[in-house]
């Protein structure tokens, strides 16, 4: 399995007037073939951005990225506009949590499909018109002939995210990425929309990487979990055990209101007693210390490196063998 992604120490800055808004702040992350994974985090911990960068989506004119970007092992950063707009074609593909966005109100949701693959792929339009029904097909939508024939406003919301879905993997990508597929759908539209995307990262190989505010959500589809908090990755680790043996004291937090073991489907992060710091003016020291419980005088002034505590499980915090000592694992869900 190799990396379809690497993030290495990747920032990214906006300017705005006055000021530098840092929204990314050194993000360590790779994504395996065919690996799914999870970034969860409070409103403007950078999930978004950082998922967007990925497909260098931010105006080159208002924002600075640096440090290291590849995808499919080539370097996103050095790629010319002609090399961007291959990459945003072929290997990578975007779904967002409002389809009425990606797709045109007056075409029907077929001849859009069946023009984006015309687009890639040089087929005839009754090979495309095929191809289309075969991912209608895939993405389980029921009666596919009718439906390709209706416009985005006269599907259901979950209909919807699954023509987007289909729309997006008609350039048969590597990569999928999902800015919260289901946050706008109601509960058990969500998990089925997750289990489709489960399944098409089975049966396609694809790699994914979804946002999303919902542990549950997390819980019910990534293979690894990364917790971001003021623009970095704090904690990152294999899904299981992040979510029974978190260690840094952000995701303990995020994790608490979870009861014994069992995950709520749905669930979403309990809220934190106090605000992230403003991203253009970060502090010194640690970025969640001003919240945390556990904090002591040098979190203020030092900032944590990340440390593996385990295979593939990353923590950044400076306590984090101190805290383990006086809150064991089950303080956590408690
Ligand atoms: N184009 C932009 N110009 C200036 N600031 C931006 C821009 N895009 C995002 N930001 C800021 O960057 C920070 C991170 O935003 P981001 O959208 O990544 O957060 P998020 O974790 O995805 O939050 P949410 O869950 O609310 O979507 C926020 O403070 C946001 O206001």
């Amino acid at each position: 399995m190799h990396d379809m992604i690497t993030l290495r120490d990747l920032q990214v800055q906006f300017f705005a007037p006055k000021k530098l808004i840092r929204a990314v702040n050194g993000v360590n992350l790779t994504v395996g073939q065919g690996e799914v994974v999870a970034l969860i985090g409070e409103s403007g911990s950078g999930k978004s951005v950082t998922l967007r960068s990925i497909m260098r989506l931010h105006s080159e004119r208002s924002t600075r990225i640096s440090g290291g970007l590849e995808v499919d092992g080539k370097d996103v950063l050095k790629m010319s506009q002609r090399e961007l707009a291959a990459l945003r074609g072929d290997t990578v593909a975007m779904i967002f949590q409002e389809p009425l966005l990606a797709l045109d109100p007056v075409y029907t949701v077929g001849a859009q499909i069946i023009e984006a693959i015309r687009r890639h792929k040089k087929v005839s339009k009754a090979e495309a018109h095929r191809q289309a029904l075969s991912l209608f097909q895939k993405v389980r939508i029921p009666s596919p002939e009718r439906r390709l024939d209706a416009y985005p406003h006269e599907m259901s919301g979950g209909m919807r995210q699954r023509a987007m879905i289909a729309l997006a993997l008609s350039c048969s990508p590597k990569v999928l990425l999902a800015d919260e597929p289901t946050t706008a759908l109601d509960a058990t539209v969500q998990i089925q929309i997750l289990l489709l995307l489960r399944d098409l990262q089975k049966e396609l190989g694809l790699s994914i990487v979804f946002v999303t505010h919902d542990i549950g959500a997390a819980a019910e589809v990534a293979d690894r979990i990364a917790v971001m908090y003021a623009g970095k990755i704090i904690e990152q680790g294999p899904a299981a055990e992040l979510l029974t043996r978190p260690r840094h004291p952000y995701t303990l937090s995020l994790l608490k209101s979870r009861s014994h073991g069992a995950l709520q489907k749905g669930q979403r992060l309990e809220t934190i007693g106090g605000a992230p710091p403003d991203l253009s003016n970060l502090p010194a020291g640690c970025a969640f210390a001003e919240r945390c419980r556990y904090a002591a005088a040098e979190c203020a002034g030092v900032q944590p490196r990340e440390e593996t505590l385990s295979p593939g499980h990353v923590v950044s915090c400076l306590r984090v063998h101190q805290i383990h000592q006086i809150n064991p694992v089950a303080a956590a869900t408690h």
